[in-house]
């Protein structure tokens, strides 16, 4: 297991987050909904930025990018930045991402080898959404960071000529299967593990598949953990992922051990369902977050002191107390957690420009907004 190296870092260590930054469009029953701005790597920099990891990134976008972001893109003139359209369907939500279709309308270019820098990084992370990331550009990342997160919709996204519909591949057929041995980690959602056999690639790196509402699990060689969710009221699954991977990360980098890693990734994730595009995340609530987590290592559950790798897998006293704390964050009067009160099936126009949101009320909505408490 590659994971190791990560352990004996500290929260000084750089990453290298690799993926296009993109522009979503949410679609409900044919009307459009929200504009934000998209992108693994740009629900990833949101938290890893709020929790102070440092870390270089390549995206690349088109001239006609539309926002604002801390790291500046690579801006090709000859190609539109991408462009996701996500249609929900009211009439079959099923709380998740099983009501969407998603659709690829235009893909930047895609980022190769010769982008990346040349200098080592403690760890990468490849997260493409528009099958940006080639098998050499992961072939380079393996070779240029001690430890590489992979989030799997980079690898086995395919999308139709005609209409540009994301569908899934299998990971045997999608050119990236050989270098497996060489990751240290790969995200799936539940949807996506279908297309892959875990008994098997658990063998080769450590698996982390996440159950939306329910959660993750990890598996690693000999063992798996499930590890617990935090309540959210959804009103919006993209991204979710992305920022699990984001609180993941910065957890191990932090120094926790896995499973207190992945209770931060659930975290994250039911922070960003809470809300429409990037979460906007409260600095009284991340200060709180970074305490917990410093509290966590005091009580002598640091990762990077132990040599013993396997046993960073499993979890150690005070995990369940870990969960509480974050819940207890969510609901602390003092954080702003911006949870909005409606949700895609009956919401205002949301449109991001630059880093703000603004919300356009739509007359024919007024009154209307559906609050999405006791959703499951
Ligand atoms: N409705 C929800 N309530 C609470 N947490 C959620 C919810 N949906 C997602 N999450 C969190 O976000 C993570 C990723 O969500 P998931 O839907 O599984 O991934 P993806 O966005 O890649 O499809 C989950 O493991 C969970 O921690
Ligand atoms: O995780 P998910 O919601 O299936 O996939 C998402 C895409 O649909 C979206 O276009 C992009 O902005 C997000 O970064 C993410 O990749």
């Amino acid at each position: 297991m590659v994971l190791e190296p990560i352990f004996s870092q500290n929260s000084t260590s750089r990453g290298l987050i690799v993926g296009n930054y993109c522009h979503d469009v949410l679609m409900r029953d044919g009307m459009v909904v929200a504009e934000t701005l998209g992108g693994a790597a740009s629900f990833i920099s949101v938290v890893l930025d709020g929790l102070s990891i440092p870390y270089n990134l390549i995206a690349k976008v088109g001239s006609d990018f539309a926002y604002a972001t801390n790291h500046i893109p690579i801006v090709i003139p000859t190609c539109k930045t991408t462009l996701f359209h996500a249609y929900f369907d009211s009439a079959i939500d099923t709380g998740g991402h099983q009501d969407r279709v998603l659709k690829r309308v235009f893909a930047c270019d895609p980022i190769r080898p010769s982008d990346l820098p040349e200098t080592g990084f403690d760890f990468g992370m490849a997260v493409g959404v528009g099958g940006e990331i080639l098998p050499e550009t992961l072939e380079q990342m393996v070779g240029i960071c001690n430890v590489v997160f992979v989030d799997v919709q980079a690898l086995i996204r395919v999308f139709d000529v005609v209409d540009g519909t994301v569908k899934l591949v299998g990971l045997k057929e999608s050119g990236f299967f050989h270098l497996l041995p060489r990751i240290g980690v790969l995200k799936a959602s539940a949807d996506e593990a279908l297309f892959f056999d875990v008994e098997e690639v658990r063998k080769w790196c450590c698996v982390v598949v996440t159950h939306g509402k329910d959660g993750c699990k990890v598996y690693w060689k000999d063992g798996e953990i499930e590890i617990a969710p935090f309540a959210a009221n959804q009103v919006d699954p993209t991204g979710a992922g992305d920022s699990f991977l984001g609180g993941l990360v910065s957890g191990l980098v932090h120094g926790l051990a896995v499973p207190d890693a992945a209770l931060l990734g659930n975290f994250f994730g039911s922070l960003t369902v809470g809300q429409v595009g990037l979460p906007r995340l409260d600095l009284k609530l991340l200060q709180i977050v970074k305490d917990e987590m410093q509290k966590r290592k005091m009580q002598g559950i640091v990762c990077n002191e132990r040599r013993d790798d396997e046993l960073n897998f499993w979890k150690h006293p005070g995990h369940e107390q870990f969960h509480t704390s974050l819940s207890a964050a969510k609901i602390t009067p003092a954080c702003h957690i911006q949870e909005c009160e409606w949700n895609l099936s009956s919401s205002p126009r949301v449109i991001e420009q630059g880093n703000k949101t603004n919300l356009l009320i739509n007359s024919a909505h007024e009154g209307s907004f559906q609050s999405v408490h006791g959703k499951p």
